[in-house]
């Protein structure tokens, strides 16, 4: 049967949508009677015939926050020096609701055309074109975002074996070398993980780099309360003179409920950084166990939120700790107390955390490239291991010749990373949906709920008894 194309131009996956909202229209009459009820049992009906997913909500839960929880968090403190409290908390707020707001979109796009892949909704949106896009800012996104992880692997991890060894600062040795000790972890931690064949087994490294992210927190706080004001405690103001130039000492140790300076700006791309997920969203998805929209909404929403309460007591906790004299990368700002063993440790903890979180932004990218590249090619180890291979190359020799991590902060924050959170959902989603079966200013197209099937159903059917 022939369905009406829509106005706009767009090839509407009509065939799709009516198999994948209802899997099977070969089925006998009583599976149809379980089908149709009036209320579907959402767990056990799978829109997709993509993949069989086997990852567990509360796995998938620690994969998704394991991505959102980067080294975005250690600028949060500085955009909160930027911007003040209460300016702090309505971006962070408004950031993390868009955020969850267009993985919704992601999720119903990616129902309508049934794939579950950022780049294959591309393609539906604009065709090939719309498919590089996507892959490309993805590929540019996630290289920026391990780079950065890197970069504190690359600036910190020497600092650590340095003060756990008692060894002098430049005693030339190489295990104090940071340029060595990135290519160790990318070889002996990164490179195992990212030859998984899936994400879903990830899971426990995703909860072990949490629970470090956890432990970080946790420390943030009680050093609050333990450190006095910057400019009172000697062993802080060296290396922080050294950081921030120009505040007087009358409000350093002041707590600004709003501030705007030339730095005010710079909050945006930060926190919009730190909200980035959106390209492993349906790499999730497509592994989770019974992949329902709404179960996988679940998955993004309690992820989305606990983030935004650990980025939020960080930032508060952070800036609450040294003020205006927050370094833009945090952990510098304890350059003081670097004998202090809870410091290390805490930095350790980072360190651990991010160096984990890398093998999962490589799914996304290796996935872009051979979609790119290899599309409709079956799955081989060969390549599935050069990508990897390849791509921690390419990303070691970028580590080892950048001079510092602001840089990417700022470019990725202020391109990349709105790119993927507010355009592409936004944009493919309008060109996605066509507007005889939502119209752009309906009720489920704003809110963050699925149409029912039985509604889709009729739209579908309504349209089927059309002109042919
Ligand atoms: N995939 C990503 O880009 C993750 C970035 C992450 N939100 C961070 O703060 O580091």
């Amino acid at each position: 049967m022939e369905l009406e194309k829509p106005s706009n131009g767009v090839h509407y996956p009509e065939q799709v949508t009516i198999e994948t909202r209802f899997h099977d229209a070969e089925a006998t009459p009583e599976e149809r009677e379980e089908f149709l009820p009036h209320k579907p049992d959402e767990q056990n009906q799978s829109q997709f015939t993509d993949f069989v997913g086997k990852t567990s909500l509360g796995m998938s839960i620690f994969n998704l926050s394991n991505t959102i929880m980067g080294s975005g968090v250690l600028g949060l403190a500085y955009a909160m020096a930027n911007t003040g409290i209460i300016l702090f908390v309505i971006l962070l707020t408004s950031i993390a609701a868009l955020s969850a707001y267009s993985i919704h979109l992601l999720l119903r796009s990616a129902g309508i055309v049934g794939i579950r892949s950022y780049e294959q909704l591309g393609n539906r949106a604009f065709g090939a074109p719309g498919k590089v896009l996507a892959a490309c800012v993805i590929t540019i996104h996630n290289i920026g975002a391990m780079s950065s992880y890197l970069f504190i692997v690359k600036s910190e991890l020497p600092l650590v074996i340095q003060n756990f060894m008692g060894a002098p600062s430049n005693s030339g040795e190489w295990y104090l070398n940071g340029k060595y000790l990135v290519i160790i972890a990318s070889l002996i931690i990164i490179l195992p993980l990212a030859l998984m064949r899936q994400l879903g087994y990830l899971g426990y490294t995703s909860g072990l780099s949490l629970t470090c992210m956890v432990f970080f927190l946790i420390s943030v706080i009680y050093k609050k309360f333990n450190v006095g004001c910057p400019l009172e405690d000697h062993n802080l103001t060296q290396p922080l003179t050294v950081m921030v130039n120009s505040t007087s000492e009358d409000d350093v140790c002041e707590a600004k409920l709003i501030t705007y300076n030339s730095r005010t700006a710079y909050a945006i791309p930060i926190v919009a950084f730190a909200f980035v997920c959106h390209p492993e969203v349906l790499p999730i998805y497509m592994e989770l166990r019974k992949p329902t929209m709404k179960r996988m909404q679940r998955v993004a929403n309690i992820s989305v939120l606990a983030m935004f309460v650990m980025y939020l007591l960080t930032a508060v906790f952070g800036y609450l700790t040294f003020y205006d004299k927050v370094g833009s990368e945090f952990l510098h700002t304890y350059k003081g107390d670097s004998a202090d063993h809870l410091i290390l440790c805490v930095r350790l903890a980072v360190l651990m955390a991010v160096t984990l979180t890398v093998p999962v932004v490589i799914f996304p990218i290796r996935r872009a490239l051979l979609q790119i590249f290899f599309h409709d090619k079956p799955f081989n180890w060969v390549r599935h291991i050069s990508v990897a291979f390849g791509l921690l190359v390419f990303v070691n020799i970028l580590v080892i010749s950048i001079p510092n991590i602001k840089d990417i902060f700022g470019v990725i924050g202020a391109t990349s990373a709105p790119t993927l959170i507010f355009i592409l959902p936004g944009i493919f989603y309008i060109r996605i949906v066509p507007e005889n079966l939502e119209a752009l200013n309906s009720r489920p197209k704003i809110q963050v709920h699925p149409l029912p099937q039985e509604q889709y159903l009729l739209v579908v059917m309504t349209q089927n008894q059309g002109p042919k």
